[in-house]
């Protein structure tokens, strides 16, 4: 997979790339991260990319011109069509599942504005798609960019060590995650559940699984709706 983003602060994604699970993922090859400086695409002699808002208000607007040239020079060598992903408080709540929908493209190209918006003909003739991480606003896209790619990369086979958490986190089951124990077995005589010691795996599965049920009723109800559930397990959680 390709992914390029379109920033003005193309060192903020130094870190993010270059380290840890990303920066592995692009050494293995499975993925090829770049952050492009779209002001290198501004065709006026001051290399602006943003410009007061037709019709007055206060803010300032990020101009069409660079945008566009920007990922039109992305696409020409591109195969497949690229996903063009805007990030903005305004989009699509991303989720698990769009992760998962994203981590099927080959090439993801996110454009990360800021100042207060972007000029409309980005969103009506560009973009793909327009994602939020979350109802709150940032100064920019960089940050939401960052999230979205973390959870698209996490997803791509060979990324994860251990190719089952990818597929049996939160989220992915519909449900959130049951509780983690590692050594010791007794800590401040704070015990691990024995069941996790028998090493009777149907069981464990039985308790880890009721551990997710659980855990979503009392914090995340809301996902049970959407969630796969057995009828067993759904009157049992309606008990
Ligand atoms: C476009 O509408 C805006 C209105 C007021 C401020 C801003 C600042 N801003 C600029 C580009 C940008 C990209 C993403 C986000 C963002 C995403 C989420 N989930 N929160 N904030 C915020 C951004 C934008």
């Amino acid at each position: 997979m390709k992914i390029d983003v379109l920033t003005l602060f193309p060192e903020m994604f130094n870190g993010v790339f270059g380290t840890s699970i990303l920066g592995k993922a692009q050494e293995k090859g499975i993925v090829e991260l770049a952050a492009i400086n779209f002001r290198a695409y501004a065709n006026n002699k001051h290399n602006t990319v943003d410009d007061y808002p037709y019709g007055g208000g206060g803010g300032m607007v990020l101009k069409p011109e660079p945008m566009f040239a920007a990922v039109e020079d992305l696409v020409k060598d591109a195969g497949e069509k690229p996903r063009i992903v805007l990030m903005c408080p305004q989009g699509e709540r991303f989720t698990q599942r769009k992760a998962e929908e994203l981590s099927s493209a080959e090439h993801l190209i996110f454009v990360c504005g800021h100042y207060e918006g972007y000029d409309e003909r980005i969103r009506e003739h560009l973009v793909t798609d327009e994602l939020s991480i979350g109802d709150y606003v940032l100064t920019g896209g960089e940050l939401p960019a960052m999230v979205v790619i973390d959870a698209v990369v996490r997803l791509l086979p060979g990324v994860l060590g251990n190719e089952t958490s990818a597929v049996t986190d939160s989220f992915s089951t519909g449900l959130l995650e049951y509780p983690h124990y590692t050594r010791p077995a007794s800590f401040r005589g704070m015990d691990v559940p024995e069941v996790l010691i028998s090493g009777h795996h149907g069981r464990i599965d039985a308790w880890r699984r009721e551990q997710s049920l659980l855990r979503t009723l009392q914090r995340r109800p809301d996902l049970l709706e959407q969630a796969e559930l057995s009828a067993k397990e759904r009157s049992w959680l309606e008990e």
